[in-house]
């Protein structure tokens, strides 16, 4: 489970990007974060693996208090939480498989993770994983041969190798056109179903968050401002987190759209 107690952020430079944060994850959940561009959704998913410190409150984690962990301690602990970025985060000019693999050298610098010698198990694991993800003919193939969503779908294979207990993903999909998107969290879901991996997904598509996840929590300046099933957001919902700027889905979607592309 994951706990947010009184969580606040504040940046270094006295942004406040989280406050007063209460929350509650259980094992399995397929949770959207969802909200306005600057209203802390990546803050609040990256204080969970510790990419950033939290500076109020406490923020437990499968009875891990986050904060109070330190150097080989949190390196441990990453390796339970698999972190999907809109940008692949993919070393390009290396095989598929070998991507995969580098998942299970966490510690290792990196001139070592991509010549290192893998064993016969992990060669499998790397390949059983991709084959989840619907990829496994291009195991052998460069990465900077694939397309955006396939390349999503290795970041994802990467990830399922290290078999974690939680999935964070910063905007998985922004980068992909909607089929793509749509093929990439049809994955999400399945691996939600499949290893009941507990799933949070920071997402801008307001439309495809309500499609897919059992959740939705609303951030407004640095604020749960909702929490609750998707069957709960309604139109005022929507206008309330997205602070009454726009009427409805679909112009949200086109403010929101707008937004990325400045
Ligand atoms: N490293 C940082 N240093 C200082 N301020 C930051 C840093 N990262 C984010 N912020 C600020 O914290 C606030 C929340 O940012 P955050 O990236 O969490 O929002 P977001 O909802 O994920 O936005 P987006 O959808 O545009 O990614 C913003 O005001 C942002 O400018």
């Amino acid at each position: 489970m994951i706990e947010f107690i009184n969580v606040g952020k504040t940046y270094s430079n006295n942004v406040k990007a989280l406050q007063n944060i209460n929350l509650q994850i259980d094992k399995g959940e397929f949770v959207a974060i969802i909200g306005l561009s600057g209203a802390g959704k990546s803050t609040l998913i990256r204080c969970i693996n510790q990419m950033h410190d939290i500076t109020e409150g406490s923020l437990v984690v499968d009875d891990v208090e986050v904060n109070s962990l330190r150097g080989k301690e949190i390196r441990k602990f990453r390796q339970r939480i698999g972190m999907i970025f809109q940008s692949f985060n993919l070393v390009s000019r290396i095989s598929v498989l070998k991507n995969v693999l580098v998942s299970f050298v966490p510690e290792l610098p990196f001139w070592r993770k991509i010549t290192g010698i893998f064993t016969k198990d992990q060669k499998i694991k790397a390949l059983t994983a991709l084959d989840k993800v619907g990829i496994l003919d291009k195991a052998y193939v460069r990465v900077d041969q694939l397309s955006g969503g396939q390349q999503q779908r290795v970041a994802l294979a990467r990830t399922l190798a290290q078999n974690p207990d939680i999935i964070l993903a910063d905007e998985p999909i922004a980068s992909l056109d909607p089929i793509t998107a749509r093929q990439v969290m049809d994955d999400f879901a399945r691996i939600n179903q499949e290893t009941n991996m507990t799933i949070i997904i920071n997402i801008h598509h307001v439309e495809i968050a309500l499609e897919y996840a059992e959740r939705i929590i609303g951030v407004r300046e640095g604020q749960i401002v909702f929490d609750g099933k998707v069957e709960e957001v309604t139109k005022d919902v929507l206008q309330h987190i997205y602070q009454g700027e726009t009427k409805d889905i679909k112009e949200i979607q086109l403010e929101e759209r707008k937004r990325n592309y400045v």
